[in-house]
């Protein structure tokens, strides 16, 4: 079982529109509603591969209990922590050529209780056959920012392995504690490196910076350019190219659901990219279920080829 812990989940909605124009009435042609967040949606990922999950996060109001009746609707089980204020809405308004333009509200103050009783809630979802905990997003204002750092120490004190995907303070103080991997995006692991990530080699080096205070494992999910994976056997890269891109929104869950799915080793790389690669091609937050993945063909590369320009810098 894999479980996860979102601290600051969502209820994302997405609106197609036929062009984004500033300061102008827009009129939406479709939208939809899903569970978000992103230790939310790797649990989503990973129910629609039947596989055994737990989703533990902070839920309150009107928009908390409709976070959890979805989730259940999804046929993800679901252990919600109650917070005073109400779980935010993050907007999503997708162009049909693929743009996305993402609005993310900051989410429910949460005192030090509701947090503890989060990270207290994570571990008594774990049972004997629990093999990893991601702690997935950003913390609502008011947490503390060793949130994760105190998720990985508790999880290694009963013998679980850690994944956190976060950003900011929340990501660069949990590095000390040891987590067993983190994955940031581009500008995240540029971001807690400290230094620019224009190519593969730039990456690789900053994923070497994040493994010398104390991540055990980097995977580093770089959009069109695929993902690499740096452990202490060296770095992979591999990409797996996505014919009609229709969402990036929660790909980077699904690379994660899928690396733990698939053992969270170097053999993951591959299953890992499929996964992000099917997402990236659903609408708004959806997440591929064994179809959608199958579709994918994965390289991984017996190099890594240091001067390659990453797309988003061309
Ligand atoms: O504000 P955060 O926690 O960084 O990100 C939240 C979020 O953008 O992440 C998911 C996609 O990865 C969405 O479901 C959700 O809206």
């Amino acid at each position: 079982m894999i479980v996860t812990m979102t601290p600051n989940p969502s209820i994302d909605h997405t609106v197609e529109v036929g062009s984004l124009r500033r300061g102008e009435v827009l009129r939406a042609q479709r939208s939809h509603v899903d569970p978000g967040g992103k230790g939310v949606n790797v649990s989503r990922a990973l129910a629609a591969h039947g596989r055994k999950t737990a989703a533990v996060l902070l839920a309150g109001g009107a928009e908390g209990a409709r976070l959890t009746e979805l989730l259940d609707e999804q046929g993800v089980a679901v252990h919600a922590v109650p917070v005073a204020e109400g779980t935010r809405t993050n907007i999503t308004l997708a162009e049909p050529d693929g743009t996305v333009t993402k609005l993310n509200l900051p989410g429910p103050a949460c005192a030090d209780t509701e947090l503890n009783a989060l990270l207290d809630a994570t571990l008594a979802a774990c049972g004997h056959d629990t093999t990893w905990i991601a702690g997935c997003g950003s913390l609502p204002p008011e947490a503390a920012d060793d949130c994760y750092a105190r998720l990985v120490a508790s999880a290694h004190a009963a013998g679980v392995r850690v994944a956190v995907d976060s950003s900011g303070p929340a990501l660069a103080r949990s590095l000390a504690a040891e987590p067993d991997l983190v994955k940031p995006n581009r500008e995240e692991l540029a971001a807690c490196a400290g230094v620019p990530v224009r190519t593969l080699g730039d990456a690789a080096r900053a994923a070497e910076v994040l493994r010398a205070r104390g991540a055990r494992a980097v995977l580093a999910s770089l959009g069109p350019d695929g993902a690499l994976l740096a452990d202490s056997r060296g770095v992979l890269h591999g990409e797996a190219p996505v014919d009609a891109a229709r969402s990036s929104v929660g790909a980077g869950d699904a690379l994660l659901a899928g690396f733990l799915a698939a053992g969270g080793g170097r053999d993951a790389l591959g299953p890992a990219l499929a996964w992000g690669a099917a997402a990236t091609g659903l609408a708004g937050s959806r997440m591929p279920a064994p179809p959608d993945v199958d579709r994918v063909g994965v390289t991984i590369h017996p190099a890594v080829d240091g001067d390659r320009v990453l797309e988003e810098e061309r």
